[in-house]
This record gives C-alpha cells, structure tokens and sequence, in this order.
C-alpha cells in the first residue's frame, strides 16, 4: 500500500463533432441513440467521435451522412462544451448546420423530430443541455428548455 494514487489518473477526452441541423423556419432535429450504444433512446444531436486526422468538419460531415444519409455545405463551428459521463469524458463541438443535400434516412434505425423549444422529446442526453440554453437565449425563448421526467 501507499504506492497508488489517491486520485483517479485524468481521462482523455473524447472529442464529438455535434451538428445542430436547423430547417428553414429555425426547428432543430433531434435524433433518438439507437440501440446498443450508451445511453439508447436518449434524444441527441446527429453527430458522433472524431477519427485520427479528421478535423471537426470532417467528422461531422461523415458522422451525418454515414447516419441520416445527407451531405452538408460547410458547417459553422459554434460553441464547445465539456460533459463527463460514466463511460466517457466527452468534449462536444457543437456546429450549425442549415444547408445541406439529400433526404434524411435513418441509417441505423434512430428516429427523427424536427423540434422547437420547448423540446417535446424526452430523455435528451444530458450533455446537450447546455446548448438547448444557448439556443434559447439566442431565439429570445424563456423558460424551461426540455423535460427532466
Ligand atoms: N451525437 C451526440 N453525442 C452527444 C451529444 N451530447 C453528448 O453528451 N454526446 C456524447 O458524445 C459522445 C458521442 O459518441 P457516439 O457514441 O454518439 O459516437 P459514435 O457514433 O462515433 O460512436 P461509435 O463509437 O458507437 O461509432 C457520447 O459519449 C455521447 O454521450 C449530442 O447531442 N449528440
């Protein structure tokens, strides 16, 4: 004894590219974890982990369309935010996202909602509250953002 450390060694952190795909009219797209993957059938942003050598860019391009099947214009990075999970200790980079080409598909078998604030999807992953504050100070919308049960 007395030989390891009393704190737990630093995790790396994961990073994520996010896309927040926002319609014409300013709703934003929500998609559901599918199964198999921590935290299935929470509510997200379409986004996943950036790969050796990928930029942020890169991996969200990739990320949407290898899971809705769609290929977006240049994407506008716009805020980072750090969540630490169970599994993970996750750095998001959250990018808009308003143009893009090609019909959703539910390539892994999530489900869709394009959503205006208040969310009616629940659970969200909790590492997305943050931004849907953001997104809320930015529409001018008070109140709360998504359920909690
Ligand atoms: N896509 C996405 N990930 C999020 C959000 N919020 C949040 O905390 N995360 C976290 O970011 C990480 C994304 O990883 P992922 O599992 O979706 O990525 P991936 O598709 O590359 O996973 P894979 O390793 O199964 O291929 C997860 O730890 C997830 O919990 C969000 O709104 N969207």
């Amino acid at each position: 004894m007395g030989d390891m450390p009393d704190v737990a060694p630093s995790r790396k952190h994961t990073e994520v590219a996010v896309g927040i795909l926002l319609d014409p009219q300013g709703r934003m797209l929500l998609t559901s974890r599918p199964a198999g993957k921590p935290y299935a059938g929470y509510w997200e942003f379409a986004g996943g982990k950036v790969e050796t050598g990928e930029t942020i860019e890169q991996a969200l391009r990739r990320e949407l369309h290898e899971e809705l099947g769609i290929t977006i214009a240049a994407a506008q990075a716009w805020r980072v935010t750090e969540h630490e999970y169970p599994h993970a200790l996750v750095r998001l980079h959250w990018c808009k996202v308003t143009r893009w080409s090609g019909a959703l598909e539910m390539r892994e078998g999530q489900s869709m909602r394009w959503q205006t604030l208040p969310l009616d999807v629940f659970p969200v992953l909790p590492g997305a509250y943050p931004v849907l504050a953001w997104l809320a100070a930015e529409q001018g919308f008070i109140g709360f953002t998504h359920r909690l049960e």
